[in-house]
């Protein structure tokens, strides 16, 4: 569905220093028919960037892509008619209707009223906006307003659509509402998305394989569970007496493949490669010693431990710092 090879965008500095921003740094993509693929990076990486070129709407400054079967920069018609295309803040107007803003952008896809009509019920229905057809858009909640700009996406029946950075914004259970939204328009209408994000559990969540974007440069791709398993282990807690710290953490460095351990307090830290399977082992040890285990945790490695393995940055404390900048 989609193929990019080396994409590249750079963007010339405004104001008095001039220069230039190398936004996307050669992309290679590859998204099968039928794929649910996250783009995820923090903020600036680039994703919204790649995102824009890939939906036409950006001139690579190098590089080469087809999307939908169509070559992006020789047949950029062909890629707009056979893709979908959700941007971050939406592009409905406030005081018109639902129903209308569903036939106006049916008519702009050239479908009859009739067609555009009947697209916009049969979409309504699936994205749980029906009964709300004679509604401004501005009356409409956060979730409800995303679902609308989802079915304004989709309303020429695209086998492709981009959706950029979907939940952005939206409580918790309109986010997971919108999550169940997406994969069932996928299982439903075998539609491949697209979508950046740049929150790990909406990455997570939904994607059958994602991409990671940093600096304008994929540095990985897989399932997310492919992407957590490069993680060395899972990390284990252990609470003990502080008076035996010291010993447990002579027992925890014993475990097979035990790494970067640490004691504070009463608290024993260590990563190993299977928390499940040598938890049974510490304890049999730290009870043949006498010591009692008061609390015990393990983490599972998760995406923004990948990142930071990958990067040597979280993901979290580059999108702190983006949203401060
Ligand atoms: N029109 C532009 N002119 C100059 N620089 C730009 C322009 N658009 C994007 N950039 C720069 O390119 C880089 C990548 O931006 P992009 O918007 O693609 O990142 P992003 O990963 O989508 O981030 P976000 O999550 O904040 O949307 C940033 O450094 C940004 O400032």
């Amino acid at each position: 569905m989609i193929t990019a090879r080396g994409l590249e965008r750079r963007f010339r500095r405004k104001g008095r220093t001039g220069g230039e921003v190398h936004a996307v740094r050669g992309v290679d993509l590859d998204v099968a028919a039928g794929e649910l693929v996250g783009f995820l990076g923090p903020n600036g990486a680039g994703k919204t960037t790649t995102l824009r070129m890939l939906t036409t709407l950006l001139k690579p400054t190098a590089g080469t892509a087809t999307v939908g079967g169509c070559d992006l920069l020789s047949d950029p018609l062909g890629v707009r008619r056979r893709i979908g295309y959700v941007a971050q803040g939406g592009g409905t107007a406030p005081e018109r209707k639902v129903a209308d803003e569903l036939v106006l952008q049916g008519q702009l896809y050239r479908m009859s009223r009739a067609d555009a009509v009947a697209r916009g019920v049969e979409l309504a229905g699936q994205l749980d906006l029906a009964g709300l057809e004679q509604r401004p858009v501005k009356t409409l909640s956060g979730g409800q307003r995303r679902r609308l700009d989802i079915a304004l996406g989709l309303i020429h029946s695209p086998g492709l659509v981009f959706l950029d950075e979907p939940s952005t914004g939206l409580d918790p259970q309109s986010r997971a509402n919108l999550w169940d939204h997406i994969r069932r328009l996928r299982a439903g209408q075998g539609i491949t998305v697209f979508l950046t994000t740049h929150y790990l559990d909406e990455a997570d969540a939904l994607s059958d394989r994602l991409i990671v974007i940093d600096g304008g440069r994929i540095v990985a791709e897989g399932t997310p569970d492919a992407l957590k398993a490069r993680v060395n282990g899972d990390r284990v807690e252990v609470g003990v007496d502080p008076g035996q710290a010291t010993d447990a953490a002579g027992i925890a460095e014993r475990l097979p493949g035990a790494r970067e351990l640490s004691v504070e307090g009463g608290q024993v830290r260590f990563r190993v490669p299977r928390g499940d399977v040598a938890l049974p082992e510490l304890l049999r040890a730290l009870d043949a010693d006498g010591i009692a285990m008061r609390s015990v945790q393990v983490h599972r490695p998760t995406l923004d431990d990948v990142f930071l393995t990958l990067t040597g940055r979280s993901l979290r404390k580059a999108e702190e710092a983006g949203h401060a900048a």
